[in-house]
């Protein structure tokens, strides 16, 4: 969460010429409200569902450059869809260089409301596991967008 999909995808998309579509964006859309406002209306177990519903047809369509929400591959069905028919880049950063980036997600991210840091760094740690399967890892820190998304495209021979 906050590591930089959506901002690394939009750009690699630009870069690519292909067509980007943002996950959180589309549910934001089909509610008509941000995201913490979905949570707060209609609880977590909605947006999830959402989230699987899009991801699970989004994935099947060729030639995009997707971003997914932090909390997606949380579901087993999401990361085996996106595994099976995509590239999955997985963006790595330390914590120390997540903390930096605090200030800038705490606000629109629900997962993070009321935790203290170390239930963050706790949550941090618990996900990486989650995010092992994966095509291609990035490391992010110290790295700017431009720099992320050069290296991808380098490294990374993605899918049509
Ligand atoms: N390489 C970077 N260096 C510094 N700041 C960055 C970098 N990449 C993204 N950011 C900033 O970090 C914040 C979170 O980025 P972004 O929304 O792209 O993350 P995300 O991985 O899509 O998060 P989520 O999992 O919640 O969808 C934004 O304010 C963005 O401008
Ligand atoms: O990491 C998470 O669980 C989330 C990340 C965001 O992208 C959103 O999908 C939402 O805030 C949940
Ligand atoms: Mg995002």
């Amino acid at each position: 969460m906050g590591v930089g999909k959506t901002t690394v995808s939009k750009l690699l998309a630009a870069k690519l010429n292909r067509e980007f579509i943002d996950i959180d964006e589309v549910i934001e859309k089909e509610f008509n409200l941000p995201v913490p406002e979905i949570f707060q209306k209609f609880g977590e177990k909605v947006f999830r569902d959402k989230e699987k519903e899009l991801i699970t047809r989004i994935t099947k369509q060729e030639g995009k450059i997707i971003s997914v929400g932090g909390g997606a591959f949380l579901q087993e069905n999401i990361k085996n869809e996106c595994l099976t028919n995509c590239t999955v880049i997985y963006l790595s950063i330390s914590f120390e260089n997540w903390k930096d980036r605090l200030s800038l997600i705490i606000d629109s991210r629900p997962v993070l409301q009321g935790k203290t840091l170390g239930e963050m760094e706790e949550l941090f740690n618990k996900r990486k596991a989650i995010y092992a399967n994966h095509h291609l890892q990035i490391e992010v820190d110290n790295k700017n967008p431009e720099e992320v998304v050069k290296e991808i495209l380098i490294k990374g021979e993605l899918k049509k």
